[in-house]
């Protein structure tokens, strides 16, 4: 059997990526996926969110790249991946998280807790 690669067009990825941003308290926009995340920025993003909260949503944005990279940066100005949506707020990729971590603020952006 012959592998298919989905095909996606911008307008289905515009509204993958809406729907997962309003659909999930934390999301992350990835290479790979969180058990095999295909490049060490997203693998960084995966471990320091990982330590704060269980149940976040992932998004491989690897089926249709240029797609993906196009619609993000439309809702977060950004141009790299990963990127780190919270309460439908963009949020950083993973030296932001870092940074985040190093303060000591990192949990609270993503729980909410104060
Ligand atoms: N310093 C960045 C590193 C992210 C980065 O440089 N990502 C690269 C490699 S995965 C990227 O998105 N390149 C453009 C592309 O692949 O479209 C961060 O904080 O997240």
């Amino acid at each position: 059997m012959t592998f298919q690669p989905e095909s996606l067009d911008p307008e289905e990825v515009q509204s993958r990526v809406d729907e997962a941003v309003a659909d999930n308290r934390v999301v992350l926009f990835m290479k790979g996926n969180r058990l095999m995340p295909q490049c060490g920025y997203s693998a960084k993003a995966v471990d320091l969110i990982s330590q704060y909260v269980d149940e976040f949503e992932t998004v491989d944005v690897l089926p249709a790249l240029p797609h993906y990279r196009e619609a993000l940066k439309e809702k977060s100005d950004w141009e790299t991946i990963p990127q780190t949506f919270v309460d439908g707020e963009f949020v950083g990729g993973s030296d932001i998280l870092e940074e985040l971590d190093e303060r000591g603020e990192l949990e609270a952006t993503l729980t909410g807790a104060n």
